[in-house]
């Protein structure tokens, strides 16, 4: 077993040192390593490089077209593993694509980064449907949990799991950040904090959007939103610093 990687360029993994640019660690210097594939497919996700490949089929989905090449590449976990702790950042955010739909190599390449570096921070960024393993659970500081609400396009049967959902709201660890387009997509928000008793320590409202005059647009009603409830907004500082850039 090996680990599958997004690419920046065919036959680069994306593998860089940036600052976190959403959510609870917004602004530290971390290194992000970007898996390929997701068990979803978000009507504005903005590395559908990671999944919409040729063939993929997915019913809930029929108003994509997908791409024929593959961005793909398949690696070793103790090289990539080398490879994040070359950077001497003292933080690791692994995403995707879903990053936990491969839980067993993706614990040995962490597994290998601890031995490299015992205060390794590590953080999953995850939409929140699928379980981690146990032995991968065990290594990581902190999980980013985003669940898909409906304007997504997922059907929520897919995307929101009850025992999940209550496993990662019981969780200390695990903050929740919900993308957000419209005022109307606050609503399913407030269902989905009363359900499960989401904290609002650890909820973030994220405005949907890959431009700088879309983020600040939306994060002004989402600010207003956020006061009422008592929840936190995060910024997405990667577009503001680079854009809507692979590698960033
Ligand atoms: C690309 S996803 C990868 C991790 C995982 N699949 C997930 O959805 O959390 C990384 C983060 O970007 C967010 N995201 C993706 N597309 C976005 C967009 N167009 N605007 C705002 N956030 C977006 C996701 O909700 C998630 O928090
Ligand atoms: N700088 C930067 N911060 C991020 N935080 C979460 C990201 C992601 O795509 O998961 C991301 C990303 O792609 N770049
Ligand atoms: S769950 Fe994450 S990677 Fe998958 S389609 Fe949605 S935003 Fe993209
Ligand atoms: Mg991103």
């Amino acid at each position: 077993m090996a680990l599958v990687l997004a690419t920046t360029t065919p036959g680069e993994a994306e593998l860089f040192a940036s600052l976190q640019g959403e959510g609870a660690s917004l602004g530290r210097p971390s290194v992000f390593v970007r898996l390929s594939r997701c068990n979803l497919a978000c009507r504005w996700c903005d590395t559908a490089y990671t999944w919409r490949f040729s063939g993929d089929n997915r019913p809930h989905r029929d108003d994509i077209a997908f791409e024929r090449t593959a961005n793909q590449i398949t690696a070793d976990e103790g090289d990539i593993a080398t490879r994040i702790l070359a950077f001497g950042v003292p933080r690791l955010v692994v995403t995707g694509g879903e990053p936990l739909l491969q839980a067993p190599a993706l614990a040995r390449m962490i597994a290998a980064v601890r031995a490299g570096n015992e205060a390794m921070h590590i953080e999953i960024e995850t939409n929140g449907s699928v379980a981690p393993t146990p032995a991968l659970d065990a290594l990581i500081d902190q999980y980013n949990v985003s669940p898909k609400l409906a304007h997504s396009g997922n059907p929520a049967d897919l995307a929101l799991i009850p025992e999940r959902l209550a496993a990662w709201a019981a969780d200390p660890r695990a903050y929740f950040k919900f993308v957000i387009a419209t005022p109307d997509d606050l609503t399913q928000v407030r269902e989905l904090v009363a359900t499960y008793g989401i904290v609002p320590e650890r909820l973030f409202v994220m405005p949907e959007g890959t431009d700088s005059a879309t983020l600040r647009e939306r994060s002004r009603w989402l600010a207003q939103a956020a006061i009422d409830a008592g929840w936190r907004v995060t910024d997405r500082l990667h577009i503001h610093l680079y854009g809507d850039t692979r590698g960033t």
